[in-house]
């Protein structure tokens, strides 16, 4: 057997898996594994370490991939991730490998509900889904790295076995996630705050994804500087509940850094940071349009500027509330997104659209994203519908307000809103006002819809 490599203890298992599991690599005859009478690791065994994914492992060794395949660098509620080695290039790897329990899965599926790449996948067989769910996660990683957004390299997936670049510090230890990161001063906690809200904006804007699950635990400090792993879950723009996800988001990035000591000094309200993410760029007053867009290290400065002069949130109460209520609208982002029991409740204006935020979403017809490696194309455009409003067009502006009213008084707090932002907003209003009468729904049409909708009641 090869030089083994030397693991943290905690890393080691009593042998390496290749010496645990070559025999059944190698040979032909493959012994099930669950003749391993140790429990933990048939526990492990059973729910990763399958014959049939042994076979896919087996793969990796029979192109020159791997030498060797060590101990679990992580295990997982939904996957396993083992430390891999290539004795001839010296280059080690991360091998995540999905679970194929079903009960996994269960929790998975409000990220696969409406998502193109699993529509026509009409079987609820686990191992297609997983299949497709690591599948999923190459894809999506490819397009953080073929825009340069740092994250391990995708190198070759097999079934649901995901080979990737291994981030290590050194020693074949992996670089500490940035929950474990042991941060220098209160200047670098900062950045890595700005860092993280630009790559959300960077991923929604270029790679048109929302992370969906991204937190201290899904983010790895390698080399000084940060790194976005685990987008298995990852969704398009497009998904009904992709703003949902960011905002979630947004709030595990928030409350992180809060605990790390940023309250009152950096953190930025969650609205404020949706709207830095889903903003189209022109609506960023003194932006330097300029730029070379390409040039990454030149959008990245303009956009630290940014975050910079963006109000600091304060630790009022106020703009605690400000942010759950921000949390709990209701965004709908076009008609065909509105679920036909919310028609009601919409058409009496009960339901705030992004329009009423007066966030200029990114229009659907530039996120339209085909993935190099793909055959399917990134499914057509869902119009982003200016949506029919009850209210008058006229008095858009004053429904909007009006919504924003209801709030509890003490809430009117847009001293808080962004000076910039206020103005964009008015703009957008008016813009809005005028574009909708070009496109409102006929009194018949929506008539029907209702009378549909009431009839559908009883
Ligand atoms: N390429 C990599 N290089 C180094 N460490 C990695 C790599 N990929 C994953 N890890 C480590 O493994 C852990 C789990 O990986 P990941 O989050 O992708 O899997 P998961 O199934 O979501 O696990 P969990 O349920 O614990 O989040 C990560 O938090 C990280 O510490
Ligand atoms: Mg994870």
């Amino acid at each position: 057997m090869g030089s083994r490599l030397v693991l943290r203890d905690d890393l080691k298992e009593k042998e390496t898996i290749t010496e645990k599991y070559g025999k059944y690599v190698n040979n032909d005859k493959q012994k099930s594994v669950k003749t391993i009478n140790d429990k933990a690791n048939r526990a492990t065994v059973d729910q990763v370490l399958d014959p049939r994914t042994i076979r896919f492992v087996k793969k990796l060794f029979s192109n020159g991939l791997i030498t060797e395949m060590n101990g679990t660098i992580s295990t997982g509620k939904e996957a396993n991730v083992y430390h891999c080695y290539n004795k001839d290039t010296n280059i080690e790897y991360a091998l995540k490998i999905y679970k194929t329990s079903i009960l996994v899965f269960k929790d998975r599926s409000r990220y696969i509900a409406n998502e193109y790449r699993f529509q026509n996948n009409t079987s609820t067989n686990p191992r297609k889904m997983i299949k497709l769910w690591a599948e999923k996660e190459f894809r999506n990683l490819n397009r953080l790295y073929a825009n340069n957004i740092p994250c391990p390299k995708p190198i070759e997936l097999k079934s649901h076995a995901l080979l990737m670049e291994y981030l290590t510090k050194g020693n074949h230890e992996p670089s500490p996630k940035l929950k474990d990161y042991d941060f220098k001063n209160l200047d670098q906690i900062i950045f890595f705050y700005h860092q993280m809200i630009i790559y959300m904006r960077r991923m929604f804007q270029e790679c048109k994804l929302v992370h969906a699950d991204l937190s201290e635990y899904n983010s790895i400090i390698h080399n000084g500087k940060l790194y976005i792993i685990d987008v298995s879950q990852s969704v398009e723009p497009e998904h009904p509940m992709s703003l949902d996800f960011l905002r979630m988001d947004i709030k595990n990035i928030n409350d992180f850094f809060t605990k790390k000591g940023l309250k009152d000094i950096a953190i930025i309200s969650e609205k404020s940071i949706f709207q830095f993410i889903i903003q189209d760029i022109k609506n960023f007053n003194n932006f330097n349009n300029s730029i070379d867009f390409k040039n990454i290290i030149s959008l990245e400065k303009e956009y630290f500027k940014i975050l910079e002069n963006l109000p600091i949130k304060s630790s009022s109460y106020k703009d605690d509330l400000e942010d759950e209520i921000f949390r709990s609208i209701h965004l709908v982002r076009s008609l065909n997104h509105l679920e036909e029991r919310d028609f009601e409740e919409y058409s009496q204006g009960n339901i705030d659209t992004l329009k009423k935020l007066s966030i200029d979403v990114v229009h659907s017809s530039d996120s339209d994203y085909t993935d190099s490696d793909s055959d399917t194309d990134s499914d057509t455009d869902t119009e982003n519908h200016l949506h029919d409003d009850d209210d008058d067009d006229e008095n858009q502006e004053d429904s909007a307000k009006e919504s924003w009213e209801e709030r509890p008084k003490e809430l009117k707090g847009k001293k808080y809103e962004d000076k910039t932002f206020k103005k964009e907003r008015k703009k957008e209003q008016k813009d809005l006002a005028r574009e909708k009468r070009k496109t409102k729904m006929k009194k018949h049409v929506k008539k029907k819809l209702v009378a549909k909708s009431s009839s559908n009641k009883n």
